[in-house]
């Protein structure tokens, strides 16, 4: 597929590909052999990405890019730290994972979709979370001096990742610490939506500016129309360069004392690779801004490129998702999303707050229909809490829509800022619980464990759609910082109130009554709890009892404690990690009341989870399944007088 416009199927064959095992390889291609070679990765990545899903936009961007880097440098002895590394699957096809590994990555049997040091020598850093990259290739770069090191370490960035805060502290470092290091401004001008904030206009400006681009790339021919130029033209680069720094306004990087070099059409396979070359040599630190078209050779990517920077499986003739075009039951981020915008058509002081991410959060709807109370503040997670603090000391009704993983970034703003001070900041936290197909660095199993210990605020999980939007009242109606968690994807299919009903805090909810066994469940633990209770009751002939626990601090102590005296055993059911979660604070519950009855913690084991194909696939792979847990409870009753 040549040029952006065809929408054929690509081919399935890829003969040079297959033949790239590393580096050594590329640079027996010819010229035209490598632009092959990127068409036949772009094939790749799109018939993969077409089954398993994946970030595909940010990949076909970044082929020639990939392409150049592998021709000029030799990982792993030299290091890429690609940021965020979502875009790094090019990088995996040229470092020897082309196999079956990769037609089934982000897939239980496959590779990671990002970066990863257990995956590869040639990945120097994993990643997920944006922002990350500059700062770790700086201590790289630094560890390489002081040890007397004479490698390469190349920090791939993209735009949006210059609007994290990290970035910019670790851009603030960069000329004190090391003398070599090459950073590469991959700049499609998209985050996940489009790219927000001065950094991005600033960009732009660079892009577009024609005075900027013509002097800069052209210095030399302007000096000799300039008197005496000539002269300097003789005195060489270093001249050059004093003048140009006159005469052209030096770009931001320049002033981090970084060299600024481009910007350059990221898709000129052997303008890129020249850069490099440069970049490579230098005795400073360099920026190379090279601009890319995310989702570069396939119309459909680039036509949607917030569709396509992470698919789900799709049609690749016409780029349609698989998927119902419509979720049923409506997936959480747009029940949040929707219902936001009642609330905010409803008073204007309610207001909602995304970190580069109104899609998946489902602030798209807000952002569409009352834009004027939505804030998309770009990747900077920490600047959202804060800037949400301020908001409330001012008498409005923030509401931060940051999913769980990413607001771990904010954990120092959550306790100094927001709740030290009790201002009613509501945090929405989609992506509780499992992200299978991300992995690792997406799950949201931590909130309850960090939230836990922190005092002065509300933590609460839905068990339906219906009581998400309860429990946005509910926040709303109390004025302490409030935190509401939810899984990603569908929600359970039930009719959601016109009207809600905001909860009594700290009440939870029986949703049957049993006598032998009693299990407090949060979320979409319930339905696994109703369907032990079943099982149960049927096969072991004892009552079980369930409970919606619904808040999680604070905890319904007094229905807990009076339940727990006349159990058997107590169960908890939660899709976060074991270890200072739910079930952890059931027992410090029981054991500050001297209550003795046996407990089972049902929850994540204290160890990373990998990605997969689904939640049932990861749970079944950590003792999770539903036999697992029933199999936790039998083995525990064996212990008890039931
Ligand atoms: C801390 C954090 N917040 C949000 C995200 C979600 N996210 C993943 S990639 C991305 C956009 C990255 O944009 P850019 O760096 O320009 O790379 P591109 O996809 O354009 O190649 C975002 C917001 C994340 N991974 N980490
Ligand atoms: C790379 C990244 O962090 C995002 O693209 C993330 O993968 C989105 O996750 P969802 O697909 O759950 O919105
Ligand atoms: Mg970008």
């Amino acid at each position: 597929m040549n040029d952006d416009t065809q929408n054929n199927a690509p081919s399935e064959s890829y003969p040079l590909l297959s033949k790239i095992k590393g580096a050594s390889d590329l640079r027996e291609l010819s010229q035209e052999q490598l632009e092959t070679l990127a068409q036949e990765i772009r094939d790749r990545l799109i018939n993969v990405t077409s089954v398993n899903g994946g970030h595909l936009g940010p990949n076909l961007g970044v082929v020639e890019l990939s392409i150049a880097l592998h021709l000029v440098f030799n990982t792993p002895q030299d290091q890429f730290v690609f940021d965020t590394s979502h875009q790094g699957y090019v990088h995996k096809l040229l470092t020897g994972r082309n196999g079956p590994e990769f037609d089934g990555i982000r897939s239980s049997k496959g590779l990671s979709g990002f970066l990863s040091r257990d995956e590869s020598d040639h990945d120097a850093f994993g990643a997920g979370h944006a922002g990350t990259a500059l700062s770790a290739a700086l201590g790289m770069a630094t560890a390489r001096d002081a040890t007397g090191s004479d490698d390469h370490v190349v920090a791939v960035c993209g735009d949006a990742a210059f609007t994290c805060g990290i970035t910019m502290e670790a851009l603030n470092n960069v000329a004190e610490s090391t003398k070599r290091l090459v950073i590469i401004l991959n700049d499609n001008e998209w985050s996940i939506a489009k790219n927000v904030g001065a950094i991005s206009k600033y960009l732009n400006e660079l892009i577009t500016n024609p005075i900027y681009n013509r002097l800069h790339h052209d210095f030399g021919s302007f000096l000799k129309n300039v008197p005496g130029g000539d002269s300097l033209v003789k005195l060489g680069k270093k001249a050059e360069r004093g003048w140009k720094s006159m005469v052209v306004p030096s770009s931001l990087f320049e002033k981090f004392g970084v060299r600024y070099l481009g910007p350059i059409d990221g898709h000129d396979l052997p303008l890129v690779t020249r850069y490099l070359e440069f970049a490579r040599e230098s005795h400073e630190p360099v920026i190379v801004h090279v601009v890319t078209k995310k989702g570069k050779g396939y119309k459909p990517a680039i036509d949607f490129p917030e569709r396509f920077h992470g698919t789900s499986p799709f049609a690749i003739e016409s780029g349609k998702s698989n998927g119902s075009a419509k979720p049923t039951p409506p997936n959480y981020q747009d029940v949040f999303g929707k219902a936001m915008v009642k609330f905010a058509k409803a008073d204007t002081k309610k207001v909602a707050i995304t970190g580069a991410m109104p899609s998946g959060t489902g602030l798209i709807h807000l952002s569409n229909e009352v834009p004027e109370q939505f804030y998309d503040v770009g990747i900077a997670e920490e600047h959202a809490v804060l800037f949400a603090a301020g908001m409330a000391t001012r008498g409005l009704r923030p509401v931060c829509a940051i999913y769980s993983t990413f607001l771990q970034r904010a954990f120092d703003q959550i306790i100094h800022d927001v709740c030290l001070q009790k201002l009613p900041v509501v945090f929405c936290m989609d992506r509780a619980g499992l992200s299978p197909n991300d992995g690792a660095t997406h799950h949201g199993l931590f909130d309850i464990s960090y939230l836990r210990m922190v005092p002065n605020l509300i933590t609460m999980q839905p068990k339906d759609e219906d009581e998400l939007v309860d429990m946005m009242q509910t926040a709303f109606d109390q004025d302490l910082p409030a935190f509401i968690r939810y899984p990603r994807g569908a929600g359970e299919g039930v009719t959601i109130k016109d009207e809600p009903k905001p909860l009594t805090i700290g009440k939870a909810e029986i949703l049957s009554d049993g006598s032998d066994i009693v299990i407090w469940a949060l979320g979409p633990m319930i339905k696994d709890a109703l369907a032990l209770k079943k099982k149960i009751e049927a096969e072991d002939g004892l009552s079980v009892g369930v409970i919606n626990a619904r808040f999680i601090k604070p905890l319904d102590t007094e229905l807990l404690l009076a339940q727990a005296k006349q159990c058997r055993l107590l169960v908890t059911m939660e899709d976060g990690i074991r270890t200072g979660g739910f079930g952890s604070l059931v027992a410090e519950t029981l054991s500050d009341e001297d209550v003795t009855t046996p407990l089972v913690r049902i929850g994540w084991p204290d160890e990373f989870v990998g990605h997969g194909d689904s939640v049932s696939d990861l749970r079944a792979r950590h003792g999770l399944a539903p036999e697992d847990m029933l199999a936790n409870i039998r083995a525990k009753l064996k212990t008890v007088d039931v």
